[in-house]
């Protein structure tokens, strides 16, 4: 019997960006997990044997299990799983709850060097279990800190087929709330070492076209500090043509991707399981409505792919109008230049079932199904519907030739995750491939001012069900000024010099944004074709709202006097250009003192440190801890530092703080977690009962989710995983500036 949910929802503003359904937290309804007109219609499309309903309802209608990414480049994202693995997992093996196992977390099998783990834990297992407590901080703290990312298992699938490398251009045309774009940031920066950061040569464009969502996108992926990364706020099926240098004499190009993800707005039915009012709100003619600007979006992303590159189609629903028939439209008009690559060996371990090449359309919202275009044209031919339906919504004749076998779609009973659907397409190497007996489409068209390679189209009609695209609703680019920083300043040359960075730090690489002359506040650091592009192309028509990553900022001193400091974020890019006898040298006791206060004076700190302070003129530095210090890692942890006059202080957040306690002494050793201990020991004592949990904690959740709508409180655990159309959890904090 499939279990009920309690919650309450209300209908959002109804575009695909998110928020179409948004549930309010409350116990009034309940949500059947159930839905008559959902089973008879996949039925109908055979989806699975008949056999397989009763295990994919029951697994479609029972709670998720957590899955969490370790993230970063790669050698810090091995340390710390190593960390997990060492430290915490002998402490969560071997549990019983009242008198029952608990199930230790388990790594993913499938995913490379084992960094996703997977959870199913209850709630009272963390309320009373001072393991599970205090692995819950360690989640906490390290997610804020960007270390760690709760995200769905199956949404973690396209980047990784991507195989993005550091030179790679890579487009993520629908992004937010970015869980799949810091993946693939990730990648950019599989090169980076554990203690600092290669520039990669390569590219990310993350784009969304809801303004709102660009700032999670933001966020997100100000978790993995990049000098590679761009947001855009673009319609992505007319993101238009971004101009850089041709590489073959003189003249302007237009860039061209090597990976594309186009991680399309849907239905979201895959999503069931964390998204219950679909249960209730599931309806026939979205997934119509939405094939169109699937296809827009798909065939622009083809268009802006390289030969030979490689480009993901994916969506967290279950419809094959919003899958199969997407592709197949879109393959057929590519007219063989593309084709679907057969990753049936790639993630050995990952159930998938087949893409399908039969499917039929319902054509009203009460479930009457046409299995081809030319029965759905008879039934409407006297009819004059002011819209139809597009053809590429079925089956194409030649569709058991275009190999959509190869698409792959996940189903929630084979290896209890969400439902998803994911196909890999390479562009031909040579564009003049031959047609493989591709077929005539009739198109869904664009705007002629919209079309971004200047070819006019023509006006259509809109088809039934069919939304428009929502392109930037509503919102007037506003974004502060992006301006590279003369080489010449005189501000930037001082602020250099202070900070002791070597002559060769890639200086022409720093920008601004404010209006040029304006005091320099912050300073970011872009790579070198993020700078071709901001030159060659006005930041205004491509809508661009952040790149880059912050790596030092303006620090005001007291009076009129002024001076730069390193940032966290920007450490492992400005270390390898500090000198190494700059770099401040620090045990282990140091490090505590300055956790747990936030300016210890010199005289509590030790030699060597305490000298070194006194002999320095400057006023921030990078503090090495060596990895002799530590038993756990076998990396130097590198922090920024403060130097006044006769202390000094960490430039961490409180949340960094915490992160870095916890991980070095097991303990948060922090002010603000020195005062969490008192007030848990102080509701300990009072109701001398179970442990209550305090800021920062939320009570009985390993790491709650945070649900769409609620977009503007602060979790205390920000969950970055899905980002699925459906009321997805995203991330909370908005915050432009911050990377
Ligand atoms: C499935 S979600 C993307 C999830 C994201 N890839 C992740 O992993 O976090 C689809 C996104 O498409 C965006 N979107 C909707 N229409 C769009 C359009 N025409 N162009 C670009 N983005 C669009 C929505 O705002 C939404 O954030």
């Amino acid at each position: 019997m499939p279990r009920s949910r309690k919650q309450k929802f209300n209908k959002g503003k109804g575009k695909h960006g998110g928020d179409v359904w948004k549930p309010e937290r409350t116990d009034k309804w309940e949500i059947p997990s159930e839905n008559a007109k959902f089973r008879a219609y996949y039925e109908k499309q055979k989806i699975m044997q008949p056999e397989e309903w009763e295990p994919f309802m029951k697994s479609m209608s029972s709670t998720l299990p957590l899955t969490f990414r370790v993230t970063g480049s790669r050698a810090i994202a091995e340390e710390l799983n190593d960390f997990i693995k060492t430290h915490h997992l002998p402490l969560l093996t071997g549990i019983t709850f009242a008198g029952e196992p608990v199930e230790a977390p388990k790594q993913v099998s499938w995913y490379p060097q084992g960094l996703v783990w997977q959870l199913n834990i209850g709630k009272s297992v963390v309320r009373k279990s001072d393991e599970f407590r205090h692995f819950q901080r360690f989640l906490v703290y390290e997610t804020d800190a960007g270390n760690i990312s709760r995200q769905e298992l199956v949404s973690m699938i396209p980047p990784l087929l991507l195989d993005v490398q550091p030179h790679h251009y890579v487009m993520d045309m629908c992004a937010a709330p970015g869980s799949k774009s810091a993946q693939l940031l990730e990648a950019l920066h599989a090169a980076d070492v554990s203690t600092a950061s290669a520039i990669p040569s390569g590219l990310l464009i993350a784009n969304d076209s809801e303004y709102k969502r660009t700032h999670m996108l933001v966020h997100q992926t100000g978790r993995l500090a990049s000098p590679a990364l761009m947001v855009t706020n673009l319609d992505a099926s007319g993101y238009p043509n971004i101009k850089i240098p041709s590489e073959h004499g003189s003249g302007l190009t237009n860039l061209k991707f090597d990976r594309i993800l186009a991680d399309v707005p849907c239905s979201g039915d895959g999503t069931l399981r964390k998204n219950v009012n679909i249960w209730r709100d599931w309806s026939l003619s979205i997934p119509n409505g939405l094939h169109s600007l699937q296809l827009r979006i798909l065939l622009r992303g083809m268009k802006m792919l390289k030969a030979g590159g490689l480009l993901v189609y994916s969506t967290c629903s279950l419809n094959p109008v919003e899958n199969e028939a997407v592709l197949a439209a879109a393959l057929n008009q590519s007219a063989g230049e593309f084709s679907i690559v057969d990753v049936s060996d790639q993630l050995p371990g990952l159930i998938r079932r087949p893409g399908m090449d039969t499917w039929t359309v319902a054509t009203n919202k009460d479930g009457t199904i046409h299995d081809t275009y030319a029965e759905y044209e008879k039934a409407i031919a006297d009819k004059e519907p002011p819209k139809r339906l597009l053809p590429t919504l079925w089956p194409p004749e030649n569709a058991k030739s275009l190999h959509l076998e190869r698409c792959m779609r996940i189903l929630p009973q084979d290896q209890d995750t969400g439902a998803f659907f994911v196909a890999l397409l390479q562009k031909a190497r040579r564009p003049d491939a031959t047609s493989s007996g591709a077929q005539e489409v009739v198109l869904p068209k664009r705007k002629a001012e919209d079309d971004p390679d200047g070819q006019p189209e023509q006006k259509r009609t809109k088809a039934d069900g069919e939304e428009e695209a929502d392109g930037v609703v509503g919102h007037v680019y506003s974004e502060q000024p992006f301006y590279y920083i003369d080489e010449d300043n005189e501000q930037m040359k001082e602020g250099l010099r202070t900070l002791n960075l070597s002559p060769n730090f890639p200086s022409h690489l720093l920008f601004a944004r404010a209006s040029k002359g304006d005091t320099i506040r912050s300073v970011f650091l872009t790579n070198e074709i993020i700078r071709s592009i901001l030159l060659n192309n006005d930041t205004e028509r491509i809508r661009l709202i952040n790149c880059g990553t912050k790596v030092i900022a303006e620090h005001s001193t007291g009076g009129s006097s002024r001076a730069f400091r390193f940032l966290h974020d920007g450490v492992s890019l400005v270390l390898p250009y500090v000198k190494p006898e700059e770099i401040l040298q620090a045990s282990l006791e140091d490090l505590k003192v300055l956790l747990a206060g936030y300016n210890p004076t010199f005289e509590e700190l030790q030699e060597p440190l305490r000298n070194a302070l006194l002999d320095k003129t400057g006023t921030s530095y990078l503090l090495r801890i060596p990895s002799s210090e530590s038993q756990s890692f076998k990396q130097p942890l590198n922090l920024p530092l403060w130097k006044a006059a006769k202390s000094a202080g960490l430039l961490l957040d409180k949340k960094a703080r915490s992160a870095v306690s916890l991980r070095m002494f097991g303990e948060d050793v922090s002010p603000v977690g020195k005062e969490q201990g008192k007030k848990r020991r102080g509701k300990e004592a009072e109701a001398a009962g179970p442990a209550e949990a305090v800021d920062g904690e939320q009570e009985g959740e390993l790491m709650p989710e945070v649900l769409d709508g609620e977009e503007d409180e602060l979790p205390a655990f920000p969950d970055s995983s899905g980002g699925e159309i459906a009321g997805a959890e995203e991330e909370a904090t908005i915050d432009t500036q911050r990377a």
